[in-house]
């Protein structure tokens, strides 16, 4: 198969990563700013910094979405969900058939390019963790292979695009069950997201305290009981495990959310504690999600004291 010209959107940690990877393996690779639409083109030297300390190098050319009339290759969406309804509209007329894969944590995130009827929509589970050390430095920690599934589209374009994407360092492979695996990766992300920028700790902290894995607990059985509102049928020992697995592989790194906090920008908790108890609420059943809302609320409060010392 040739190989195609992928087009990033969004040049932060996970994006900067996946360049990085794509291009040192010899890639067709743009990365695209996402909140950016300034015209402005220029090349960044990107170091990835690796578990064993190992830098993967790389010059990846970066651009704007208007400079392109067309994106024809393949759309890797490592932009901020909110950014998404925006995001959809600045693409649509560019990408005639062109695939988009969605690269981004959180319930529903894919609504705006569904609703926009993009020809053919992916979505990817994350199981990696990213960290900007500097502009252009990054460290990365994989979990294991990050999962792809089909919104809409073929599964010779789902095995297409994953073989397209996948490098060394950063492995992705086929989902069948996509909405499954989206909802268990957006249960253990209520209890990361939610947990670890409140008690302002690292993600090692749920298999090294007993008190903070029981926490986690019952926040993923308030989750896994919602879903099932909603057909998906998880269980909760795989849950556990599964947070468990990201807690010991990502040991040191800061959840995305806390991150956010910690440079005062938006967070994502609406695509996840609160999209979840949402459902609940929506269903008169506000007490399946009553501590999984409660983290959220309080996430809510804190980025907007630390949003509002922006302003100050
Ligand atoms: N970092 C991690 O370890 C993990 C992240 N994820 C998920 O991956 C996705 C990307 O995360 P991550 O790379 O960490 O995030 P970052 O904040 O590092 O980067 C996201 C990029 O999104 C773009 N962006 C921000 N706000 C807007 C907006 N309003 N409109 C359009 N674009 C915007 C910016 O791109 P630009 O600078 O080009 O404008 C920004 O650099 C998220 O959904 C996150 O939850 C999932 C698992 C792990
Ligand atoms: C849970 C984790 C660490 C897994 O990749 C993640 O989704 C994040 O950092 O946002």
């Amino acid at each position: 198969m040739n190989s195609k010209a992928i087009f990033i959107v969004g040049a932060g940690a996970i994006g900067k990563a996946l360049a990085a990877f794509l291009k040192s393996e010899g890639k067709e690779v743009v990365l695209l700013r996402g909140h950016l639409d300034d015209h402005s083109a220029y090349t960044e030297q990107i170091e990835v910094v690796l578990k064993n300390s190992e830098v993967i190098k790389a010059e990846v050319p970066i651009s704007t979405i208007s400079n392109y009339s067309e994106l024809n290759g393949l759309v890797v969406l490592t932009n901020k969900s909110y950014g998404n309804a925006a995001i959809a509209q600045r693409l649509k007329a560019k990408i005639n058939a062109t695939p988009i894969i969605i690269l981004q944590n959180g319930l529903n995130v894919e609504k705006p390019f569904i609703e926009h009827k993009f020809p053919q929509i992916y979505r990817c589970v994350l199981f990696a963790t990213s960290q900007l050390l500097s502009e252009n430095k990054l460290q990365f920690m994989p979990v294991s292979d990050s999962s792809v599934g089909i919104i809409s589209g073929t599964n010779e374009g789902l095995l297409s695009i994953v073989n397209e994407i996948n490098t060394q360092h950063f492995k992705f492979k086929t989902e069948p069950n996509i909405y499954a695996k989206i909802w268990s990766k957006t249960i253990v992300n209520c209890v990361f997201n939610s947990v670890c920028p409140l008690l302002e700790i690292d993600n090692g902290i749920f298999y090294r305290n007993s008190e903070a894995l029981s926490i986690a607990k019952t926040v993923i059985n308030e989750c896994i009981a919602v879903a099932a509102t909603q057909g998906i049928l998880l269980s909760s020992e795989e849950v556990i495990n599964s947070l468990l697995l990201i807690s010991q592989h990502s040991d040191g790194q800061l959840i995305s959310t806390y991150q956010d906090i910690i440079n005062k920008r938006k967070t994502e908790i609406d695509t996840l504690n609160v999209a979840i108890a949402t459902i609940a609420d929506n269903l008169q059943e506000k007490r399946l999600a009553k501590e999984t809302s409660l983290l959220g609320e309080l996430i809510q409060i804190k980025s907007q004291i630390a949003l509002s010392s922006l302003s100050s």
